[in-house]
């Protein structure tokens, strides 16, 4: 649900092994990342964790496919993990204070210098191991890399938790006003499933202007691995009047074909795997009043 003044976005998080993003996750989300990481791996850009407040809603994302030496790579998974990673809000990076830049850092530098959108924090963990008169140098090392910005850097340690709620809030505060894709205190099976409803949502909302209301709603009723590369995802969109059914289908379905179109790009970015999305438009008149019909929505009485 859209709350006035709430903010949202993703922040993906990378580093070479044994950093401490897992840690730092577990920092920051506690117990639910256990959840996350337990589901099926149906997709390849992962979300690890979401961290919500009053005030905004962040969704971690990691990105395998960036941290994979690039010859075992097919052009498809480097191409989704950039492309993650150019859609996200915004970046950590996430190095060990602990240890000299090494290798492993330097391929994702590398590829972090492609990334020209979005805002790359650099956050130098484990600083509980290391004396504070070191810090300054070890910063040093990460700096001055040709072609490579940090937004930010901070020095944090995720087992102590010192600076973490620093971290947090400061990448909140470059959030843009967005919708909580997920419940508070809920983490399904399919965690993306509510992100999909939000994104099918919204081109909805953009493609019929003032027409079709806000209280449309989306029902993802199939989330299917297809093949290797390819998912079968099933949306119905739900209205309460037959004239909102033939606004959003258009002329010779001309305006659900741009819906489809414009949500399984967004769906592709966000999963890093193709989609194959079928939309239907289906009248339920007065929806909102029926509570067994809100719940089947996805949405719970107090949302109304
Ligand atoms: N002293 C100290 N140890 C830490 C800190 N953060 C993580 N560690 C330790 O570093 C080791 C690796 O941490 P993980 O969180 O598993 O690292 P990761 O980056 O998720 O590793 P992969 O899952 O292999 O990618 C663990 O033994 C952690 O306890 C920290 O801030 N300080």
């Amino acid at each position: 649900m859209s709350k006035d003044g709430f903010k949202s976005g993703f922040v993906a998080i990378v580093g070479r092994p044994n950093v401490g993003k897992s840690t730092l996750m577990n920092h920051i989300v506690g117990e639910k990342i256990a959840i996350m990481s337990n589901k099926a791996q149906t997709t390849r850009n992962k979300i690890q964790g979401i961290y919500t407040t009053d005030e905004e809603q962040i969704v971690f994302i990691d990105t395998p496919g960036i941290h994979k030496p690039q010859n075992s790579l097919g052009d498809f998974m480097v191409k989704s993990a950039l492309s993650a990673l150019h859609e996200a809000d915004a970046i950590w990076f996430v190095v060990n204070a602990d240890e000299e830049r090494g290798r492993g850092d330097d391929f994702i530098i590398e590829r972090l210098k492609d990334v020209k959108t979005t805002p790359v924090y650099l956050v130098i963990n484990k600083i509980d191991l290391v004396h504070p008169n070191e810090l300054l140098d070890i910063i040093a090392t990460y700096q001055g890399i040709e072609g490579m910005e940090w937004a930010e850097v901070f020095p944090i340690s995720a087992k102590t938790g010192a600076n973490v709620q620093e971290l947090i809030d400061n990448v909140a505060g470059k959030l843009e006003a967005g919708p909580q894709y997920f419940p508070a205190d809920q983490i399904t099976d399919h965690p993306e499933r509510f992100v999909i409803g939000e994104l099918i949502r919204e081109k909805v909302l953009q493609l019929t202007s003032q027409e079709v209301p806000h209280s449309v709603a989306v029902v993802i009723e199939k989330i299917e691995r297809e093949s290797d590369e390819k998912i079968q995802i099933q949306a119905t969109i739900v209205v309460d009047r037959p004239g909102q059914k033939s606004i959003i289908i258009g002329k010779q379905g001309a305006v659900i074909k741009q819906i489809g179109i414009r949500a399984r790009k967004d769906i592709e970015r966000l999963l890093g795997d193709r989609v194959n999305l079928t939309t239907w438009v289906k009248v339920e008149e007065r929806w909102r009043d029926k509570p067994q019909a809100l719940q089947s929505y996805g949405y719970s009485a107090e949302d109304y």
